[in-house]
């Protein structure tokens, strides 16, 4: 049990769980970030969402902004999205043979993100992007690809080289069980900086195919793209023949109503999907080019499959969730994270904490540091003992943040100006304890 500041938050049976999980879980969990180690406490269990709030088997309430991890872009439990799920549910979960909800998705996605002539659904962005560079490396009969230090893109082994995320929150270097064979053609650079890819195109252009690339980087904490950066990123790769491929799993309809690349106005050849389309329900996509994307088996030689692909609970939460998803929505995220952007700068401000607080939309994350925090050398430069105490002072002031500085807040369409409120005073309250 805890308390601070006369708040009670109860952790006893959360406790338990998790002992009984670790008899039969590696870590006790499922995906390695939830198990909270970096910041030395027993995870929250929960039990139930509604809206912005959580609520965990200890009976604490919160106001959430781990969100899943990015896809309750409409707060927990919404329930149109419900509805649609049990409705849809009722009639079967899988077939395994097409579906007309697929169509309609996929009909949805490509008229939002006008780069995607077509696409193919799948379970994951993990998924999405394995797929993605597959099929890039298919089409341009080279090997290696650049990506980002401190990026993620899920854990396929050619992408797990100097990955953020868990990988970083946990210090792990890159990951045991991925052969060199595969590591040596990952080429990874600092983001924002342009020189460097530079440079890597000048030493191995040819044999590149493709750079992937998170639009906003949201694995290091939120690191948004320095002007010029993307734009540069489109030109170098033109030049080279290689592809361009956003991982959008985490920006794709969270920042923008076509997406990033809506946003700063770029277009890449392939995009990967994941989160938001599923409405919280497993799902990934990509998608991109027709002449590309049709290289992709059963219309082209490139092989990529699924048992549950396309899985029509999955297809109606995410059809559904999008569907919701008006520009006014997008309107509205933005306000609420200015708003508590504007807040926490100011609490920072006020107790004389060094602080930068970075933000894209509803994407919002604060580093202990006073630098300006543009890569993922300056991330992990910030006070990582600031950002345990914080995160288990935000816990007992009644806020779920993610446990780990390389993660953001996500707000959401349920958070209210109230819960903003309330947020920005428990931050006060955190701050203070430090
Ligand atoms: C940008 C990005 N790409 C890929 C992934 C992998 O997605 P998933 O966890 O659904 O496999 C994630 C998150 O985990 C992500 O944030
Ligand atoms: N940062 C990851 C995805 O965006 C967090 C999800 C996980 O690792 O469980």
């Amino acid at each position: 049990m805890f308390m601070e500041n006369n708040r009670v938050r109860r952790d006893e049976r959360s406790k338990a769980a998790f002992e009984e999980a670790k008899q039969v879980m590696p870590g006790g969990v499922n995906s390695p970030v939830r198990a909270f180690k970096s910041v030395g406490l027993t995870p929250v269990y929960m039990e139930r969402g509604v809206g912005s709030r959580v609520f965990d088997i200890d009976g604490n309430e919160f106001i959430d902004y781990v969100a899943s991890w990015g896809p309750l872009i409409l707060g927990h439990a919404r329930p149109e999205v419900i509805q649609a799920i049990q409705e849809t549910a009722a009639k079967g979960t899988s077939f395994g043979a097409p579906t007309e909800i697929e169509t309609a998705m996929a009909r949805l996605v490509c008229e939002r993100v006008p780069s995607v002539d077509i696409v193919r659904m799948v379970n994951s962005g993990t998924e999405a992007t394995m797929s993605a560079i597959r099929l890039a490396r298919g089409v341009t009969k080279r090997n290696k690809i650049v990506k980002f230090e401190g990026s993620y893109h899920g854990h396929a082994d050619s992408l797990l080289i100097k990955a953020g995320s868990g990988v970083a929150t946990l210090g792990l270097p890159d990951s045991p069980g991925v052969p060199e064979s595969i590591a040596s053609n990952t080429i990874t650079v600092p983001y924002n900086d342009l020189d460097s890819v530079r440079l890597a195109f000048d030493k191995f252009g040819e044999e590149i195919a493709c750079v992937i690339v998170e639009p906003v980087a949201g694995n290091m904490g939120v690191v948004p793209p320095v002007p010029g950066f993307l734009e540069g990123l489109r030109d170098l790769t033109t030049t080279y023949g290689s592809l361009l491929i956003f991982d959008e799993v985490m920006t794709g309809f969270r920042v923008h109503y076509h997406c990033a690349q809506g946003r700063f106005g770029i277009t890449p050849d392939l995009t990967c999907f994941g989160k938001v389309i599923g409405g919280g329900l497993p799902v990934g996509a990509y998608g991109g080019k027709k002449e590309i994307m049709e290289q992709i088996a059963p219309s082209g030689p490139i092989y990529q499959a699924g048992t549950l692909s396309g899985n029509p609970l999955a297809m109606i939460a995410g059809y559904t969730t999008l569907s919701l998803l008006t520009p006014e929505v997008y309107d509205n995220l933005e306000a609420k994270g200015a708003k508590l952007q504007a807040g926490i700068e100011d609490n920072a401000k006020q107790l004389g904490i060094p602080s930068t607080v970075n933000r894209v939309g509803s994407m919002v994350c604060p580093f202990f540091t006073d630098q300006s925090v543009t890569n993922y050398d300056v991330a992990k430069n910030s006070n990582l003992e600031h950002f345990k105490a914080y995160f288990g002072h935000m816990l007992n002031h009644g806020v779920s943040v993610a446990p780990s500085q390389f993660e953001g807040m996500f707000v959401s369409n349920a958070h209210t100006d109230e819960d903003i409120e309330l947020t920005i005073e428990a931050h006060y309250q955190a701050l203070k304890l430090l």
